[in-house]
């Protein structure tokens, strides 16, 4: 899947940094912080939940200033619910009705879908994406548990038959155990299913995951450069530097 010259799959797993300002004056700051850290990030993701208090055509624009400001990336779009960790507050509808409008009007890449919303919404999203060379990112978070290892198989399984050209799962871990669930279910997905996965154990005790994930399987790992938006992540800088430990030939 190779996205403006981003390989994803293939090597190394790419460095994905998340804007969450919610503001054009925020927006600026990591749009610069960004430019001076080329070297650091691979993809940009537009954390638009960070918009829920604008109106459509203001959150259209915001997503259309990042994208036309930062075109020479890979773009994803995500906003993510209250109920999945972010800030965003619409419901199913106004969920489903916000992401068609913006794979519509607006310049991105890949769109996050949270899979646990309801099928037909999956499924029409899905559609609306492929049908404008989308590429499809299928995500669950809980940010207070880890599922069985079992579980996360058959959520990989069932995000596969839907159509994701990427499959992540994003929980909270409660020891190291389910750390290393996570890392397992990556590694076991990426054999059996032949597909990208991305698994992430958020909090400090699942930063090795978004280090050495790409050992396992991980195509992206998600970091921050002026604002963490999830907790656990790490410094593009710092994210770019570790990975370079597990890279061939170093
Ligand atoms: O799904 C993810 C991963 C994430 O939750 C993290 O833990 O880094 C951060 C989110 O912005 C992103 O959409």
């Amino acid at each position: 899947m190779n996205i403006k010259g981003v390989d994803i799959g293939a090597g190394m797993p790419k460095v994905v940094v998340s804007f969450s300002g919610n503001s054009k004056e925020m927006i600026d700051e990591e749009m610069e912080a960004a430019r001076m850290n080329t070297s650091a990030f691979d993809i940009l993701e537009i954390r638009s939940d960070a918009f829920d208090a604008l109106s459509r055509e203001d959150h259209i624009e915001m997503v259309e200033y990042i994208t036309s400001h930062m075109a020479g990336y890979p773009i994803i779009y995500t906003y993510r619910t209250l109920k999945e960790g972010g800030k965003g507050q619409k419901t199913a509808a106004e969920y489903e009705s916000l992401l068609a409008d913006v794979m519509e009007r607006c310049s991105i890449d890949m769109v996050d879908i949270e899979f646990f919303m309801y099928e037909d919404i999956i499924d029409n999203l899905v559609a609306r994406a492929k049908s404008k060379e989308i590429g499809v990112i299928l995500s669950q978070h809980d940010f207070q548990d880890t599922p069985h290892f079992d579980e996360m198989m058959a959520t990989y399984r069932d995000m596969l038959e839907s159509g994701g050209d990427i499959l992540k799962l994003a929980y909270q871990p409660a020891g190291g155990r389910d750390v290393l669930s996570i890392l397992s279910a990556v590694h076991d997905a990426r054999q059996q299913f032949d597909c990208r996965v991305v698994g992430i154990a958020m909090g400090e005790l699942g930063k090795i995951t978004r280090v050495a994930g790409g050992v396992f399987g991980s195509c992206l790992t998600y970091g921050y450069i002026l604002h963490k938006a999830a907790p656990g992540q790490i410094l593009a800088e710092d994210l770019k530097e570790n990975l370079g430990l597990f890279e061939e030939g170093k």
